[in-house]
């Protein structure tokens, strides 16, 4: 069932005891090598939910056109199974998949245009179309067209699009334009990562970890309220301490992702790009000890933002109250998910 949630209440106990989303348990190590990582747990596994989710997302996809001839791997990796792990306070199967759809087609931008050798000199060609797909380029009438043409000729174009589409429904404009800064922003790191590949430039670690508060979980983060049936004022979503408090938990939310898309990146061809790999190159250590530095890092993220968002709560609206929670709720179900989908333990 979806659940009222709350937002942590700080490792020294902020607030009351009662409000804390789940007492600081470490996860268990997992087959994948990933030592435990401080996180709280997924607060709800509803299977029959995720997969009616992920039903109906394969289901987009392949309209769409993204991933064609890969839709059993997408399947597999279960983005449904996300949705309901990260958004436990509510059980729309709908609100879900609007989430999803945004979900998969950003991760599709990656997917064809980062990863995929499409090759970094393209990489800023597609993603100013891809851009338009989410925050519509408004050309004169006699360039219209042709424009248009442009915007349905390439999947992912259109998978962003409808997902956007989608999403409106229950989104108010406020809260459609956080998402599209916050993709704008995760566009600004995938630019920063072709370059890096291009000049097979190895970042420092604060410049990597920089990007990576860029290139992260944040547009999905970010719709906690959209999925959850509330708004959280534009003004408190923009309030530095908020701002500081949640990019810190995107990053890390975004490291967990890292930490369990080593090996996948171990057999993909080219420059790798995750955190343990940057420390041990930067930092001159073996790959176990910079998998530990990373865990550390991790958890120092997520230690502040317990404590940060705990402080926040107590002063702010009962619309951030909840949306803190959501964001802290969205970091369980993420290592949830992370920990058991084929697309990063069977690689
Ligand atoms: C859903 C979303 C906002 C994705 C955008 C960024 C992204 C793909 C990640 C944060 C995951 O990082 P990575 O590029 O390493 O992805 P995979 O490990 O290939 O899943």
């Amino acid at each position: 069932a979806p659940r009222a949630l709350r937002p942590p209440a700080g490792p020294t106990g902020l607030g009351t005891s009662a409000a804390r989303v789940a007492p600081p348990r470490p996860a268990a190590s997992s087959a994948s090598g990933v030592p435990e990582l401080y996180c709280p747990p997924a607060l709800r596994d509803d299977p029959a939910l995720g997969r009616e989710v992920n039903n109906r997302l394969l289901a987009w996809a392949g309209e769409t056109g993204i991933y064609a001839g890969r839709l059993d791997r997408v399947r597999a990796a279960d983005f449904g199974r996300l949705m309901m792990l990260a958004h436990p306070d509510t059980d729309d199967a709908d609100r879900l998949l609007a989430a999803g759809k945004c979900a998969l087609a950003e991760w599709a931008t990656d997917d064809y245009y980062c990863d995929d050798g499409a090759g970094p000199e393209l990489l800023g060609s597609h993603l100013g179309p891809a851009y338009a797909a989410f925050d519509p380029a408004h050309l004169p009438a006699r360039y219209a067209p042709a424009w248009e043409r442009e915007m349905r000729a390439d999947p992912v174009r259109v998978a962003l699009r409808s997902g956007l589409e989608h999403l409106a429904r229950y989104a108010e404009p406020s809260q459609l334009n956080r998402l599209r800064h916050e993709v704008a922003v995760l566009y600004v790191g995938y630019g920063q990562e072709g370059s890096w590949r291009s000049r097979e430039y190895v970042p420092t670690v604060p410049e990597y970890l920089a990007h990576r508060q860029f290139n992260s979980f944040l547009p999905c983060i970010a719709l906690a309220d959209v999925v959850g049936g509330y708004t959280l004022p534009a003004g408190e979503y923009a309030d530095p301490r908020v701002r500081r408090a949640v990019t810190m938990a995107a990053t890390a939310a975004t490291l967990v992702n890292d930490l369990y898309s080593m090996t996948k990146e171990h057999h993909a061809t080219g420059v790798e790009f995750n955190l343990p790999t940057v420390i041990a190159e930067q930092e001159r250590c073996s790959p176990r000890e910079a998998i530990e530095r990373s865990v550390e890092i991790h958890d120092e993220l997520v230690r502040t933002y317990e404590a940060e968002a705990a402080a926040l709560a107590l002063t702010g609206s009962p619309q951030l109250r909840r949306f803190l929670a959501g964001v802290w709720a969205w970091l369980g179900g993420n290592r949830a998910w992370h920990s058991g989908s084929p697309r990063y333990n069977n690689a």
